[in-house]
């Protein structure tokens, strides 16, 4: 069986010693369209080595070199990259992550769940500098045509938007070589970049990283209605719904609540396709 659920549990816990600088925090920003218009004061924060600052997602690239997709490789383990979509991501910050560091991560495969047509991997890994504590970060991975073999079928809740109009709706353009700037970041997947690969795993053309998704809403969130103060993130969790693909445009629709924001985004110009859902940001 390429997953061997207990296996992969019981596996040792991954460590790494991972450092990044400010022009990792530079290209992260870029792949997520920051720096328009390039002069912005508040676009600065994200592009400019004096002014920056480091929005909270980057610990789902930090010190990645090129082991993201790696990462996926790991006793029990054994999967078809073609078969690979994200799930889920979720990110807890335990304090700002400072524009450049040295840490030791440590990985694990927290969960793995049977959902009959595929697999959901539940993979932890937290990182802590000198000073303790930085983040913990887990990822939901979605394993196409791997379920089936009797596990534990796992959480389905799901996260109800409030009953009433959004606070703030912002729309967020991808360029179409967005996807190829944000892969410099460590996600090589070639799902993001190669026709022929998105074409094996079912897609007309290469889909967008659910990550870059994920770093462009949040810096909307963080732009909207955090005052663009990146520190006030706690936490921010997601399910990646639906795919997006280079050149669409986000519809990312807000519910400001008290120290959360509820947040849907959307296609817009596929009649609001879901693209992300169950989704709130944590703050200060
Ligand atoms: C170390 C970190 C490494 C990370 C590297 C990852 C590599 C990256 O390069 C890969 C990517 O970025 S891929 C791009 C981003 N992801 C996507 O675009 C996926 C979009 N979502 C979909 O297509 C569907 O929702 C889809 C296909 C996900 C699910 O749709 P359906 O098949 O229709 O599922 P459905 O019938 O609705 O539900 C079946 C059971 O599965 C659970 N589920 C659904 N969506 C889920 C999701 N997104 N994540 C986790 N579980 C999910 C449902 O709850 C259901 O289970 P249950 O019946 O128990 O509730």
């Amino acid at each position: 069986m390429p997953i061997d659920a207990a296996k992969a549990i019981a596996a040792e816990p991954r460590s790494a010693e991972i450092s990044w600088d400010h022009k990792d925090i530079q290209l992260y920003h870029l792949g997520l369209g920051a720096g328009v218009p390039a002069t912005d004061p508040d676009e600065l924060r994200y592009t400019l080595e004096s002014r920056l600052h480091v929005l909270p997602s980057f610990a789902t690239v930090a010190g990645a070199g090129t082991a993201v997709v790696g990462g996926l490789s790991a006793p029990g383990i054994d999967i078809d990259l073609a078969a690979v979509l994200h799930g889920g991501q979720t990110v807890t910050v335990h304090r700002p992550i400072p524009v450049g560091g040295r840490a030791v991560s440590t990985s694990r495969v927290a969960a793995v769940y049977d959902k009959g047509k595929a697999a959901v991997l539940v993979l932890r890994s937290e990182a802590a500098d000198d000073d303790g504590p930085l983040w913990t970060s887990d990822s939901q991975i979605f394993v196409r045509g791997e379920g089936g073999w009797g596990g534990d079928r796992g959480p389905s809740a799901r996260t109800e938007l409030p009953d009433r109009a959004p606070d703030r709706t912002v729309e967020r353009a991808i360029r179409e070589e967005q996807a190829l700037l944000y892969r410099l970041s460590g996600d090589w997947n070639p799902l993001h970049a190669d026709p022929e690969f998105a074409k094996l795993a079912g897609f007309d053309r290469p889909i967008l990283h659910g990550l870059c998704t994920y770093g462009m809403t949040l810096k909307a969130v963080v732009d909207t209605l955090l005052g663009g103060d990146v520190a006030r993130v706690r936490s921010y969790r997601t399910r990646f719904a639906g795919v997006v693909f280079p050149g669409e445009t986000l519809r990312i629709r807000m519910w400001a609540g008290d120290g959360h924001v509820q947040v849907s985004v959307t296609a817009a110009e596929r009649d609001d396709a879901p693209v992300l859902a169950d989704t709130v940001v944590e703050h200060a």
